[in-house]
């Protein structure tokens, strides 16, 4: 894979138009030189993995298989340590588990990991009592602390989320494919995380899956498939001063890809058709998804498919639906029979927890978890009207056995999100939420 020299080629071109979310940096030769730096690098990632990732999707879009694509909200570089690498991808294993046993259905795991630095935010700036300072912007731009040093935005970030990133992604790799995600380890995938009610129940099902092993055993069945698993990197694609430099040429084709991540996805705020990220994105090869919340029409859904699939590819384009849990059940159906009806087959995934956030009284993000859970079950109730399939899910999750989202069977109520709230920008499920949800996506799958 090549790297390609700037303005030689028409990747360039967004760079005409207005990209929104992006920080104001204040030294431009630093940029230049983290740039530099950037496009020198490996890729994270390869061409055919994205292929691959492609045909998968492909696969989810025509109701052979579901998307699983979780993670942070937004990643730290302090907490990509090994210990929580692994909490979150045993969280997101067990949760393929749930799915793929209760549904009988293969399952594309995709982390929202390794990469996932960069975050939108409503406002530019954020003011604690009388001081104003820039937001925080992920780790990828500037640092959480409330300082003045602290909030500028940090060019020299950019390699160290490159390089945090590829530690991340080399850790994935030896977790799925070096015997971590064989399926012979259902149980000790479950062991450290506190006795619950989700853990008893998904104990419950690995002895099961335990037994038909030992039968699939007993009878000389061998495959790789129990002992690998393929896992995906994805995040947003927002901080254009760092997904371009990181594009390479395929060798094998000739053809641009993000090596950034396997699927990179543009946000609510930054979907606009004549913006920067629609029309960069469009070059690449990649997988793309998009996100759609609850103004979004079937005239946007249309044209963001002219621009980012016009030639109608499966698995080349989801559309990530995050309406909230009072609008999904009106706005979602119109848009699933305008975009079939126009004869386009994308990959409809639910986001639950982007339509719901709330502050609570005593100033935290939050979500409950009932609402999630309803916007969930909103996603199914309107494929299931309108006859299309609803091919997988988007969340924001740890392995960590955080407080940040209210209910669930532990019943987190407001008191306790202050005894472990941990994010530094949206509230994630935590681990036995995960399983609660994954359970009741099983349901509802063998429903639909
Ligand atoms: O993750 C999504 C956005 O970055 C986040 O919801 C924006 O949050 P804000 O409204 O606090 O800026
Ligand atoms: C910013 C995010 O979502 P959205 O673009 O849907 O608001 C996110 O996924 O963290
Ligand atoms: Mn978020």
């Amino acid at each position: 894979m090549t790297g390609v020299p700037f303005e030689a080629s028409g990747l360039d071109s967004y760079r005409a138009l207005e990209a929104k979310q992006q920080p104001t940096w204040l030294d431009a030769g630093a940029v230049d030189a983290a740039v530099a730096e950037l496009a020198a690098q490996p890729p994270l990632v390869f061409a055919g993995e994205a292929d691959q990732l492609r045909e998968r999707l492909a696969a989810a879009a025509r109701g052979e298989a579901f998307l699983l694509q979780g993670g942070d909200c937004a990643e730290t570089f302090a907490a990509a340590t090994a210990d929580k690498i692994r909490d979150r991808v045993k969280t997101v294993l067990q949760m393929a588990v749930v799915l793929t046993y209760g549904a009988s259905m293969p399952v594309i795991k995709v982390g929202r990991m390794a990469g996932q630095f960069a975050k939108p935010r409503s406002s530019n700036t954020e003011t604690r009592d009388d001081v104003t300072l820039p937001a925080y912007r992920g780790d990828l731009v500037n640092g959480y602390d409330f300082t003045p040093e602290s909030r500028a935005a940090d060019p020299s970030r950019m390699v160290r989320a490159y390089h945090v990133s590829a530690s991340t992604l080399n850790l994935i790799r030896a977790f799925t494919q070096g015997g971590f995600a064989d399926l012979r380890q259902v149980h000790a995938w479950n062991q450290g995380f506190v006795s619950n009610p989700a853990n008893q129940r998904y104990e419950a099902l690995a002895a099961e899956i335990d037994r038909a092993l030992r039968f699939m055993e007993a009878c000389g069945v061998e495959s790789s498939a129990l002992t690998q698993t393929e896992f995906y990197v994805s995040h947003e694609a927002l901080l254009l001063d760092y997904e371009r430099p990181l594009v390479r040429i395929d060798s094998r084709t000739g053809e641009p890809y993000g090596t950034s991540g396997h699927l990179l996805w543009i946000g609510e705020r930054t979907r606009d058709l004549d913006g920067a990220h629609v029309e960069f994105l469009s070059k690449l090869r990649n997988p793309i998804a998009v996100k759609l919340g609850p103004t979004a029409t079937v005239d946007d859904a249309l044209r963001l498919i002219d621009r980012l699939d016009p030639d109608r590819e499966p698995g080349r384009l989801t559309f990530i639906t995050r309406m909230g849990a009072g609008r999904i059940r009106d706005a979602l159906p119109p848009l699933l029979a305008g975009v079939r009806d126009a004869g386009a087959l994308p990959l409809w995934v639910t986001d639950p927890m982007h339509g719901n956030g709330i502050t609570s009284s005593t100033g935290y993000k939050t979500r409950r978890f009932d609402d999630v859970m309803d916007e969930l079950r909103g996603f199914f109730e309107a494929h299931r009207e309108v006859g299309t399939f609803p091919g997988g899910i988007h969340v924001e999750l740890t392995g960590d056995d955080v407080t940040e989202c209210l209910g669930g069977s532990e019943n987190i109520d407001e008191a306790a999100l202050a005894t472990r709230y941990e994010s530094l920008c949206d509230p994630r499920l935590n681990h036995m939420q995960s399983l609660e949800l994954a359970f009741q996506v099983a349901e509802e799958l063998k429903r639909s």
